[in-house]
């Protein structure tokens, strides 16, 4: 059992699943496949991270584009739900990226009243901070007009100054700094740092080595889907950017060979050889309890708090069903005869009864 106070972020065996689909009716038929499921390609954008982090701490996460940085953010902010792992934030959280949770057909004003109110704030407390927000994004008449017409500087303007200002325990940014001018940046800079001196918890994603190591405590390096290295800023950001300085020597055909072998295991990564792996480690680490409990606790840690993103048969079937009865209903409903009869002779539901709206069945009638 976690000793309650020691982290107020702990992510667990956290995996991130994606299917490729490569259209929107691919995606259809394999929702209501009964049967053997078309193929579709498997992308593992997490493939297994667990860290803690402290309360008051600043934790940075860095690593290349597409190694996974926004999908954990995204996952801690409970944006999307993870494949398997457990989650655990401890507080409120609020997640600065560029336009996160800002609804484009809204305005800048209903968007600060629409974030704050899911932040639980009542409508007295979102009128009494509306001019420190409004002040804040300093984006003029823009607030009046719907966020979708916004540069995506001036969507994080607006999304770094209502996260900040309802208040979160836990803060996420991902990568608002790196599109604003450098007045707003610097402002940017004074709030973290009075929210770090007010003790609360940061999760910076951020490609700017410079910003990280002026912020973050500890920092986080998240390499293609794995948690590299987790430890003191200056040493991991070094790795990191001796790696990077690697990466750039190599050659264009090399670099490309590179990254097709990362994303190539991303794709052949197994979940059920990982928890495998994970309980065979617990169970070397815990010789004298019994393995069949071990191998349960996993699973129920890997499984325990998700939700499945994918239809069971037997829900399929379910919905099947219910689409059948529909049609059946609408098909007795238009044919004008009563639900017995359809049911004794099925092939009346196509012989449509005439009604008086029939100019024929009127003619008869007179
Ligand atoms: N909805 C999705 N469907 C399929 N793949 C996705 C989806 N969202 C993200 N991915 C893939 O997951 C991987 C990680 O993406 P993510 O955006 O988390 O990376 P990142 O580290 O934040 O990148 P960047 O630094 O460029 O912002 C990428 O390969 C991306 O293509």
């Amino acid at each position: 059992m976690d000793n309650a106070v020691d982290y107020k972020i702990k992510v667990e065996n956290v995996t991130k699943e994606y299917e490729l689909f490569k259209t929107q009716s691919e995606k259809l038929r394999s929702f209501f496949a009964l049967g053997h499921r078309h193929e579709v390609p498997h992308f593992w954008s997490l493939m297994g991270i667990s860290f803690k982090v402290k309360p008051g701490e600043t934790l940075g996460l860095i690593g290349v584009n597409g190694s996974g940085k926004s999908t954990l953010s995204n996952i801690i902010s409970g944006v999307i739900p993870q494949t398997t792992g457990q989650v655990d934030v401890r507080g409120d959280t609020s997640i600065i990226a560029i336009g996160a949770g800002l609804r484009g057909n809204l305005t800048g004003i209903e968007n600060i009243r629409l974030k704050a109110l899911m932040q639980g704030l009542t409508n007295s407390e979102i009128d009494a901070i509306m001019t420190d927000i409004v002040n804040f994004a300093d984006i003029g008449d823009f607030l009046y007009q719907p966020v979708k017409s916004y540069s995506s500087g001036m969507k994080s303007r607006l999304g770094f100054a209502i996260a900040v200002h309802v208040n979160p325990d836990v803060i996420i940014i991902d990568e608002a700094l790196s599109v604003g001018d450098d007045t707003f940046y610097q402002k940017c800079v004074a709030k973290i740092n009075e929210f770090k001196e007010e003790g609360k918890t940061i999760v910076f994603v951020s490609h700017n080595m410079k910003q990280v190591k002026i912020l973050c405590d500890r920092v986080a390096w998240i390499h293609y889907g794995t948690l590299k290295e987790i430890g003191e800023t200056q040493s991991v950001v070094d790795d990191y950017q001796e790696f990077t300085k690697w990466f750039k020597g190599q050659s264009k055909k090399d670099k490309k060979a590179f990254q097709r072998q990362m994303k190539d295991d991303q794709k052949s990564f197994s979940i059920d050889n990982y928890e495998k792996q994970v309980a065979e480690e617990r169970e070397a680490a815990n010789p004298e309890e019994n393995p069949q409990a071990i191998t349960a606790a996993v699973h129920k840690d890997f499984y325990g708090s998700v939700l499945s993103e994918k239809m069971s048969v037997a829900n399929r079937i379910l919905t099947w069903v219910v689409l059948f009865a529909f049609l059946f209903l609408c098909g007795v409903n238009i044919s004008g005869h009563s639900m017995s009869d359809v049911v004794a002779h099925p092939s009346q539901m196509f012989h449509v009864v005439k009604t008086l709206h029939d100019p024929n069945a009127t003619k008869s009638v007179k």
